[in-house]
């Protein structure tokens, strides 16, 4: 059995990656940002949205797993609309 120090250890070296992938979209999502004011478009797409949950969702395997995944997607893509809706109110460039 593993003990928590190596537990630990290996969430860590995952966050390690999670956490440059994170930043990679966000730098995508600026620049979504920027073509969304350049095309008067808004901020949140629904069908958009719908489409990434469902063609992520349908590769998850473990039925238990579904319901964290979603959560986990509509967390990012909540982060993402608040860093648009920042750089759209000018709080960020
Ligand atoms: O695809 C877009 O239009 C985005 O702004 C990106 C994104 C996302 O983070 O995936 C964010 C907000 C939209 O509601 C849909 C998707």
């Amino acid at each position: 059995m593993y003990s928590i120090e190596e537990l630990r250890n290996k969430i860590d070296i995952i966050d390690d990656k999670i956490l440059d992938l994170f930043l990679e979209r966000m730098v995508v999502a600026r620049s979504i940002a920027t073509y969304k004011i350049e095309n008067d478009m808004k901020i949140f797409d629904e069908n958009r949205e719908k489409e990434v949950l469902e063609k992520n969702l349908e590769k998850i395997r473990l039925e238990e797993y579904k319901k964290y995944t979603e959560k986990f997607l509509n967390n990012l893509m909540d982060i993402s609309k608040d860093l648009q809706k920042d750089i759209i109110d000018g709080v960020m460039k």
